[in-house]
């Protein structure tokens, strides 16, 4: 069995990897917080020289972006020093690292799909963390993939379709900001594509002709959260869950912590052209994630 670590066990993306099929011959070994803690780097390098891994898949962070304009330096530590230890561990080790990294990196001030190669300008602490980790894996000298991704979703822990049917059954109306757009993406098919990424990249460790760099990966398609808010509510109710109205709003309507970007488009070129990944439309990855919360529709 070639063995893959990955980090953040408890997070969307950790549990959602652990329930997909992995291919013949490959075995995750998934660790939580206790298991490793990733603001103590030195225990970092110790568990990827534990073992002779195939890959390691970094999955967990820092996600709390409201928090994180207060909280700096446990986000630098956990999106940037964590990703700094890795890539200078499987460097050493001679492993690839697929580090995972967010939307936020860019300032959202483009009207089209955002490129890889775009210019970077996080609004934010959290965004500029993770901006943070991904320097330090390119300059790591590990062989890697840096994915970004946008808008996660799942039947677990903390995301926005779980907050709308709270809130949504709480009170029946809802404000939602209308002027982000983005695409939702299923956790599910995200840790689908990370698998495909890291097989390939640990598989071609010889001849090191799997293509490494930075790539994109959301589900299909775009919408505001306001829009994203009311198909949740549609597909909802088509299953006897919870509906509400959601009266769209401006950011200006809305204000945090943290400023967001007002355009979250991920373009899909560079991992269609180096992995043949086509992401399926955000609604259908929606349909199955209220399957599991509520129930198949009638
Ligand atoms: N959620 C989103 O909307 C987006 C996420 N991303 C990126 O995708 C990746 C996966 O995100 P997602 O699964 O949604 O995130 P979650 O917030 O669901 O999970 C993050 C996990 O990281 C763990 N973690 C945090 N701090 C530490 C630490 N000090 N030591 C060990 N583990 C720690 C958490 O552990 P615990 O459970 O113990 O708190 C949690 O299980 C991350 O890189 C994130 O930046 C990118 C774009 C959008
Ligand atoms: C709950 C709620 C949120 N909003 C707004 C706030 C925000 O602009 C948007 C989404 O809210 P969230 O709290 O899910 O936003 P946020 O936590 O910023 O989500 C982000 O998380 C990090 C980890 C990422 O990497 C990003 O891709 C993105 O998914 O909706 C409303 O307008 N009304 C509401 O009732
Ligand atoms: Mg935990």
């Amino acid at each position: 069995m070639r063995q893959i670590l990955v980090t953040g066990a408890d997070g969307q993306l950790g549990r959602e990897l652990q329930r997909r099929a992995w291919p013949e011959g490959w075995e995750l070994v998934a660790l939580d917080r206790s298991a490793l803690d990733l603001s103590d780097t030195t225990a970092i390098a110790a568990m990827v020289a534990s073992r002779p891994w195939a890959a390691v898949i970094n999955a967990a962070a820092y996600t709390a972006v409201d928090k994180a304009e207060s909280d700096v330096v446990t986000a630098w530590a956990i999106n940037a020093l964590a990703p700094a230890a890795f890539g200078q561990a499987c460097a050493a080790a001679g492993i690839p690292l697929v580090q995972v990294s967010t939307d936020y990196v860019f300032a959202g001030d483009k009207a089209g799909a955002w490129e890889v190669d775009d210019p970077v300008a996080p609004l934010g602490v959290y965004g500029a963390s993770k901006l943070g980790g991904e320097l330090a894996v390119r300059t790591s000298g590990a062989r890697h993939a840096i994915v970004r991704t946008a808008w996660v979703v799942s039947a677990h822990g903390h995301n926005f379709i779980k907050t709308m049917l709270r809130v949504g059954a709480e009170r029946g109306h809802l404000r939602v900001v209308d002027d982000q757009q983005g695409s939702p993406t299923s956790a599910a098919d995200l840790a689908d594509a990370l698998i495909t990424i890291a097989c390939r990249l640990a598989d071609d460790a010889d001849d090191a002709d799997a293509p490494t760099g930075i790539f994109h990966f959301s589900n299909a398609g775009a919408v505001s959260w306001a829009g994203f808010a009311a198909e949740i509510f549609r597909q909802s109710g088509l299953r006897g869950g919870p509906t509400a109205t959601v009266e769209p709003i401006t950011t200006a309507d809305y204000p945090t912590p943290a400023r967001r970007p007002a355009n979250s488009l991920l373009s899909h070129d560079a991992i269609a052209t180096a992995y043949g990944i086509a992401p399926r439309p955000w609604q259908a990855a929606l349909g199955d994630i209220l399957d599991e919360l509520i129930g198949t529709s009638a």
